[in-house]
């Protein structure tokens, strides 16, 4: 399990799976932070995705961005320099998302996923490490080649 905080962000459509999963890690004894929202407001996902990601290039631990689909959360998490966010559905892709990728930021869709799979998902991205080896090579090249327009 990761030292630092696990932190959260969703937009209003993500609120409710975002909260519950909150609480399932707070019983655990896991500390967290949620960079919001924080109410059922019509929001934009990429301001919050922004914060969340900001956040995590800083403490360099892991995250969980919620909206309704995942879709959007990805799509602005992975333009951010050394964020790599995996928008998982089950829980096979949340291990390959940190074994071969060191995913960082685990994207999650409320309206596509129940709770209990959610929670399965969240818990196989934060509980499997990153194998290295051949992935650390790859990872490289995911921050390297899109700079040199290859
Ligand atoms: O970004 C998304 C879609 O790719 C998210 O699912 C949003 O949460 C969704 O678009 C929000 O939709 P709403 O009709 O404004 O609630």
């Amino acid at each position: 399990m990761p030292e630092a905080p696990i932190v959260f962000g969703s937009d209003h459509a993500g609120l409710p799976l975002k909260s519950a999963l909150l609480e399932i890690l707070q019983q655990q004894g896991i500390a967290t932070e949620d960079q919001g929202t924080h109410t059922f407001d019509s929001c934009d996902y990429p301001v919050l995705a922004s914060e969340v990601c900001q956040r995590i290039q800083q403490t360099r631990g892991l995250g969980v961005l919620v909206c309704g689909s995942g879709l959007g959360m990805s799509m602005v998490a992975n333009r951010y320099q050394g964020i790599r966010a995996a928008l998982c559905t089950n829980e096979y892709l949340a291990r390959m998302a940190r074994l071969h990728n060191n995913a960082n930021i685990l994207c999650l869709g409320d309206r596509v996923l129940g709770i209990d799979l959610a929670q399965s998902i969240l818990e196989t991205f934060l509980n499997t490490p990153f194998e290295g080896g051949r992935h650390q090579r790859r990872v490289d090249l995911i921050d390297t080649l899109p700079q040199r327009g290859q």
